[in-house]
């Protein structure tokens, strides 16, 4: 693998083991394979929550724990029944020794028992922000009030009391209660959990996930569209974004320790330099797989269970799409933006995998390629009137058609629909605007491009003929907002994607990193330059070819052609 690739090696499993981990470098090779991630809270005796949940997290998400402890609780499943809080001194020198050496990638912040905690570690982060700028990693504050027997483990119930910590938190993560107790709302409506989180972006919190697993509003079960069952939904609110992420609510009492976990395995998530959208996705459904597979250990709610990396689509969560009825009940888009949702899955593709998928920019080039006996590609046409790229379209069709291939149409999707085009290729942000219903209505198959987990979800809720992964490594092709996703990504989004309709990866891939990429089990490679540039366009394509031939075939994709293609989300 290229050393230009933002790779994580420890995404999934346990990190490699090591012979001889005694040198410093060595050890600061083991740091670099699990990231650190602290975790500032207290301790659980009961060991559900606190601290011993987070280790128990960190580790199992792939991160190397490290712990600030703010008070011993003396904790059961079923009572709290002593909270010391740690004395100030200790308290800092858990902070300094940890920075001295073991630096974080992500730091959890949980219990926190007073205001005078919170002033404490807002001034130590505020000291190591003016030393050296930029230097925290992400953070994430779950904002501890009542232990989830009931116990109060927060002596003051001052709705600002986090305040002091709000210019340092990336996201706040609070539950129904917590979430009305910090901004006084009465959350009797999605509405109002809404205006409690503009209220907290209002007083410094850069982003709030508003938990939504005590909230239960009248008529829920009608914002879904479809007799769910009960759900549970959570709001990521943040000046850049709002996406909910709804999911089945898992029919247990075994949630002691639930925020500590979602907040430490969220922290763990972005210590591995994935997105915040993406995170979320991959924390909702690990609590998915914890909260099912809980157990009891005393009498009262057990803890979750430690399932590792979710890789299975099932546990994920839902996003709504844009136009859904979920997202207006939210008043996260308005009734005028409402996209035209189709009422059905898009045609799939007859194949189960796409192959060599060349994408080019000009009808000669179509041409060309069709002749060596390529079978799938795209006219992907950039900054052009339809009125100048009409004929050259429609005669791209034609030719497709004549050879008996699928050839998909970039953008120009009302081109594609009027001369019956095999299909069309959109991208995340032409979801919003295009008119899907028409596309599927037509017929037209659809692929979608996607650039990490949280648009999976969505390209996903649209039932595509195909899901495009990209982009994989750096290219130059196409200027990119998002980082390069690697090989170790591509290889859980196959999982996910694959089982259910053709997974195509993109960007970036010459001859040789395809053979690597092949070995993900993906069913398509996309490429620009491999073969444009390739100074000997059959040979390029022979050895892309190649490629796929050589390595082995999964299982998830020859299942796919068995499987019925359904809509994941039709809230509309
Ligand atoms: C197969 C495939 N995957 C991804 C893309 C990118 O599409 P999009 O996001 O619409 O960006 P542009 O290509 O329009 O710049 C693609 N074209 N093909
Ligand atoms: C058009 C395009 N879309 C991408 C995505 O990730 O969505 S990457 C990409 C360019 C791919 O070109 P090359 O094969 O030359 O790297
Ligand atoms: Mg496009």
């Amino acid at each position: 693998m290229s050393s230009d690739v933002k790779d994580t090696p420890t995404a999934v499993g346990p990190a490699v083991t090591r012979p001889q981990a005694d040198s410093t470098s060595e050890a600061a090779a083991q740091a670099q394979v699990r990231p650190i991630v602290w975790t500032i809270a207290g301790s659980d005796s009961g060991g559900g929550a606190g601290i011993q949940a987070d280790l128990l997290t960190i580790q199992d998400l792939g991160g190397h724990g490290c712990t600030a402890i703010t008070a011993i609780t003396a904790q059961s499943s079923v009572a709290v029944d002593h909270v010391e809080p740690i004395s100030d001194a200790g308290f800092i020198a858990q902070l300094d020794t940890l920075w001295a050496d073991l630096k974080p990638r992500a730091i959890k912040i949980g219990l926190l028992t007073g205001p005078e905690q919170v002033k404490l570690l807002a001034d130590w982060l505020a000291q190591r922000q003016a030393e050296a700028p930029g230097s925290l990693p992400p953070i994430v504050l779950d904002p501890v009030l009542v232990a989830s027997s009931g116990a109060m483990l927060n002596t003051t119930e001052a709705s600002d009391q986090f305040d002091p910590l709000l210019p340092f938190i990336d996201i706040l993560t609070p539950n129904g209660d917590e979430l009305a107790a910090l901004t006084g709302v009465v959350l009797d409506s999605p509405k109002a959990v809404v205006s409690a989180c503009e209220q907290l972006l209002k007083r410094g919190a850069k982003a709030v996930l508003a938990k939504g697993g005590h909230l239960i509003f009248d008529g829920a079960e009608t914002l879904h569209g479809q007799p769910a069952g009960p759900r549970c939904v959570d709001l990521l609110y943040s000046a850049e974004l709002k996406a909910l992420f709804d999911g089945p609510r898992i029919d247990t009492d075994n949630t002691h320790g639930s925020g500590c976990t979602l907040s430490s395995a969220l922290a763990t998530v972005l210590a591995q330099d994935y997105v915040m959208e993406d995170a979320l996705a991959v924390v909702r459904a690990y609590l998915h797989n914890g909260l099912t597979a809980s157990q009891r250990f005393g009498a009262g709610p057990g803890p979750l269970a430690r399932t590792g990396w979710p890789t299975e689509l099932a546990s994920f969560p839902r996003v709504p799409l844009p136009g859904s009825a979920l997202n207006r009940a939210y008043g996260l888009e308005a009734e005028s933006e409402q996209a035209k949702l189709p009422e059905a899955p898009f045609t799939p593709c007859e194949v189960a995998e796409l192959g060599v998928y060349p994408v080019v920019d000009s009808v000669e080039w179509v041409k060309r390629l069709l002749q060596l006996g390529v079978k799938t590609l795209q006219l992907r046409i950039k900054d052009q009137s339809p009125e100048a790229v009409e004929a050259d379209i429609a005669l791209a069709i034609e030719l497709g058609h004549a050879y008996e291939a699928r050839l998909f149409i970039n953008d120009y999707w009302q081109l594609a629909i009027k001369h019956g085009a095999y299909g069309v290729h959109l991208g995340q942000e032409d979801m919003a605007i295009a008119d899907l219903a028409a596309i599927q209505r037509a017929g037209l198959k659809l692929g979608l491009s996607t650039h990490g987990y949280f648009e999976i979800l969505r390209a996903h809720a649209l039932a595509p003929s195909y899901i495009a992964m990209g982009h994989i490594f750096p290219t130059p092709t196409k200027q990119m907002p998002s980082a390069p996703q690697g090989l170790t990504r591509l290889h859980n989004y196959v999982a996910l994607v694959q089982p259910h309709r053709p997974a195509v990866a993109i960007g970036g891939i010459d001859i040789p990193r395809a053979f690597e990429v092949a070995k993900s089990g993906v069913g398509s490679i996309a490429v620009v330059r491999a073969v444009t540039q390739a100074k000997d366009v059959a040979e390029a394509l022979g050895e892309l070819q190649c490629a796929f031939e050589s390595a082995p075939t999964l299982p998830t994709a020859a299942a796919l052609a068995a499987q019925p293609q359904e809509r994941e989300c039709s809230d509309a």
